[in-house]
């Protein structure tokens, strides 16, 4: 592998602490050299050493490339009339998971690999070099698992999401019998995470108990933790994610001050998706109650056929920025370094030597376009092999 010098950045996102100023670590006249897969240099330009490539970005900004630790990316089939009829005035209760299971457990596997690289194509394109995959639409052993090993072909960030909701051909007491009893053992070793649907507000998910149930089986069979919790109403998700250790709490839309009490006290990283509130047009979460509490945020697409079905990162960063209070800077940082805090990853979202070689550039001098210019293909991953 050669060194690949980048060069001519007209503003750099380091997220590395004091590595340059402000909250993302920004430096001016700056440039990288890469080398196997891995940052080994940063600096002034006018002391870059030489390398056997370089790619002069034309004044444009580099940045981590975004981390986007909340997909459904393993499906077939589509909700646009379940959209449709939410932006006639239905509300979203998780109901139409079961159609996209149907249409999952009907395609065969070169279908839902082909879709799942569509869809991998198209997340790089927009500037994102870490994906989170959950399972969560086969619901049966043999199809989570195979929606597990479909995802693991495209990241080591998997996750098994059996406890999504419970499917039609069970009720909440027999299919919580199958998850703790030859679901988890079954896929275990084949995710790195473990989350569960904690949502009391919807038939179709689990209370505070089940939740409970499926997470301590989970954590005893070596699975690290992730719970989507509180997004169609308040509950129990946040305050177990964190009493658990959960790396993070996904949704966060219904919070009381116990919940950013304890957020604020743990180590469990708030994970907003504003694509969601977008999509199913509910309130937005508060995210300037967290920062201001101290709480570690990060953003994601949440990318699914029912709530939020874009695979755009700068989508998410715009609707943050607008919609829930955050700065760009704050918005930027969530989408690389809290992210990959939300993942337990040193070596992605900055820029810092020994940091992976994921570079995303943009089609603009700074940061601030990716909200100043909603819309507009500005962000892409950064070829530097
Ligand atoms: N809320 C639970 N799961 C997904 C939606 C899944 C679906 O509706 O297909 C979410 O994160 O929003
Ligand atoms: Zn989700």
């Amino acid at each position: 592998m050669s060194a690949v010098l980048v060069t001519g950045i007209g503003e750099l996102v380091t997220n590395g602490p004091g590595q340059g100023d402000g909250l993302l670590g920004l430096r001016h006249g700056a440039a990288v050299v890469c080398e196997d897969g891995r940052v080994r240099w940063v600096g002034s330009a006018t002391e870059a050493p030489a390398a056997d490539r370089v790619v002069d970005v034309g004044g444009r900004a580099v940045l981590p490339g975004f981390v986007d630790a909340h997909t459904h990316l393993v499906f077939a089939g589509d909700r646009a009339a379940e959209f449709a009829a939410r932006m006639a005035g239905e509300r979203y209760d998780g109901g139409g998971i079961a159609s996209t299971v149907a249409a999952t457990r009907a395609s065969d596997d070169d279908t839902l690999r082909a879709l799942l690289a569509d869809r991998i194509a198209e997340l790089r394109s927009q500037g994102t070099t870490t994906v989170e995959i959950k399972s969560g639409y086969g619901l049966t052993t043999a199809d989570e698992l195979r929606a597990l090993r479909l995802a693991a072909e495209v990241t080591t960030e998997t996750t098994f999401l059996g406890a999504h909701v419970v499917p039609p051909d069970h009720d909440h007491d027999s299919y919580l019998r199958l998850v703790l009893g030859e679901m988890i053992p079954a896929c275990a070793g084949a995710a790195r995470w473990l989350d569960v649907f904690c949502e009391p507000a919807s038939a179709h998910a689990f209370d505070g108990d089940q939740s409970r149930a499926v997470l301590e089986a989970g954590r005893d069979a070596g699975f690290a933790l992730r719970v989507h919790g509180n997004q169609l109403g308040p509950g129990p998700g946040v305050r177990l994610a964190v009493e658990l250790g959960a790396a993070s709490v996904d949704h966060c839309t219904f919070l009381d001050d116990a919940d950013v009490d304890a957020l604020a006290a743990g180590d469990t990283v708030a994970t907003l998706l504003p694509g969601v509130e977008f999509a199913t047009r509910s309130p937005y979460p508060d995210a300037r109650r967290l920062l201001d509490a101290g709480v570690t945020v990060a953003l994601a697409t949440d990318c699914n056929p029912g709530t939020c079905y874009t695979t755009s990162m700068p989508l998410i960063i715009a609707l943050a920025v607008r919609e829930m209070g955050m700065t760009p800077a704050e918005a930027v940082r969530a989408a690389t370094a809290g992210a990959a805090r939300s993942l337990w990853r040193d070596d992605v979202g900055s820029i810092t030597v020994g940091s992976r070689a994921d570079l995303a550039v943009l089609d603009a001098p700074s940061h601030l376009h990716l909200a100043y210019r909603p819309g507009v293909p500005l962000a892409r991953a950064l070829d530097v092999g």
